[in-house]
Parts: C-alpha cells; structure tokens; sequence
C-alpha cells in the first residue's frame, strides 16, 4: 500500500543514526519526555482507534524494521480523538528494537530506555488523499508509540512472530491477513503524552503528532528475540547484518511542550 512509501526505503540506511536532520528541523523525534515538564490539558479528548482487522494485507521487510501494512484505501482503519482535529487512517504499525534488552526504544521518559516501541502510522484522510502526500504535510500523519517490556509472553503478538521467518531478508513480503492492531495496544490509552515532531527516518518531515503512552505491554525475551533475527541485508548479500538498533539518536525539544492527557 501506499504507506509502505518509498521514502522508508529510499533513503534508509540501515543504521544510520547520521547527522541527518531535515533542513530548518525545529520539530525533530524522537525525544526525551521529561514528565515534570509536560503540561496537563484537560481539552485532550478520549483516543479513539476503531480497526478492522480485515483490512490487514501483508508484512514487509523494508530493510530496516518489518511493516504490517493495511489497506488505506477507505475508512475502515481509523483513529479519531486524543489530539486530533481530523480523522486519521491506519496505513502500518513496526518497531524499534535494541541488540539487547537494556536499550532499543526511540523516545524515553526520563531518560528511561525500554528494549523496543511499537508505531501504529496513520494519515489524516480528511485533508488528504494518500499517504505521500500526507508525509509532507504539518498535520499529516499521527503515530501512536507504545513502548515494549520484557515479561509475559503477548499471545496477540505471536502471530505476527511466526511468520517473521518468511520476511527474514529485506525486500521480502509476505501475506499477512485478519490482525488486529488494538490487541498491541495497552489496557489503558486514556493516558498518554502527545507534541509535535517528526518521522524518525528519512525524510524526516515535521508531519507528525506524537501520541506515547504511558502504559507499556509486555513481551517475551523469546517473542523479541525472533525481532532479532531479521536481516536489515537481502538474500543476495554476502554479509547478513542481523536487524538491531533500528532507532534514530534523540533530538533536542527546542522549546516545544508535551502535553499530558492525564495529572
Ligand atoms: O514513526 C516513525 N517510524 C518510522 O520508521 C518513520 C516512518 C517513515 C515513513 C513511513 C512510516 C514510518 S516515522
Ligand atoms: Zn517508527
């Protein structure tokens, strides 16, 4: 689909943690949420995802995370509420991970490192008529970031752990159908931190309302270690770079609030 854009492709480098910053980024992620410094709004409505594991298509190694795409064609996918003015579709959900468990997410709370977070990517399908054209905009796309923790193992998530062997190589796809992206979120989604940034890769547009939550989800060690096991290289490489460390180094706040959906 759309949303698995070229742009991830294009211009990504398996880690490239460069000094790429878009040109005039005031508004660049990941960050560092400093929770005494967020300010409470009280306006910050209710989230509200409404997913229909139907239209889930495939999963795709892009050569530097795995994407779950789904069907951005209509409204079926949609995240309305929390921040948001406008109605927003789900395009993919991936993840960032670490090589061990002390470290692998983007953003962090107080400093706090987490082993992986989880992006859900949509696009706002009210002023916009595709992704591409959304990534480019101020308020074109809202990505969800949960972070991940080592613990119980997630049942919803092992389904998309079996079949990560078939994407093992960048480039790869595979089928991938009837997943529902609700069961990766946490219990509670009433609490959440939200500001204005980026994407975390190229082309590191300023499109982006962030929406983190508060509450993580637990994996197994075993569950993210398949994570590990992916490539960032294709089948035709001699030299296989196992897929680690896919996060992008943190960049300053320049001023801007994070706002907390909770006291
Ligand atoms: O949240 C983000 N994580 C990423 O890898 C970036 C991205 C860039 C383009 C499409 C989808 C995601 S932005
Ligand atoms: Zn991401």
């Amino acid at each position: 689909t759309a949303c698995s854009s070229k742009y991830v492709l294009s211009a990504l480098h398996p880690m490239w943690q460069g000094p790429l910053v878009a040109p005039g980024g005031n508004r660049q992620s990941p960050i560092d949420i400093r929770v005494r410094k967020s300010v409470f709004d009280p306006h910050l409505k209710p989230l509200t995802p409404d997913y229909d594991p139907r239209t889930c298509s495939q999963i795709w190694n892009n050569g530097y995370s795995f994407l779950v795409e789904y069907d951005d064609t209509t409204d079926k996918s949609t995240l309305k509420g929390g921040p948001l003015e406008d109605n927003f579709r789900l395009c993919q959900f991936h993840f960032h991970w670490g090589e061990s468990n002390a470290w692998g997410s983007e953003h962090t709370v107080d400093r706090r490192l987490f082993p992986a977070e989880l992006h859900m990517v949509h696009w706002n399908s009210d002023k916009y008529s595709r992704f591409e054209e959304a990534v480019m905009e101020e308020n074109g796309l809202a990505v969800i970031g949960v972070f991940l923790k080592i613990g119980k193992r997630h049942e919803g998530l092992q389904k998309l752990v079996d079949v990560l062997p078939a994407v093992r190589h960048k480039d790869s796809v595979v089928e991938f159908t009837r997943f529902d992206p609700a069961c990766l979120l946490p219990t509670n989604i009433d609490d959440y931190w939200t500001y204005a940034g980026s994407l975390t890769t190229p082309p590191l547009t300023e499109a982006v309302t962030w929406i983190i939550m508060k509450q993580h989800i637990e994996v197994s060690h075993e569950q993210l270690a398949v994570f590990r096991s992916l490539l960032f290289t294709s089948a035709e490489e001699e030299v296989q770079k196992s897929m680690v460390n896919n996060f992008r180094v943190q960049q300053s706040l320049q001023g801007r609030t994070v706002r907390s959906s909770f006291t």
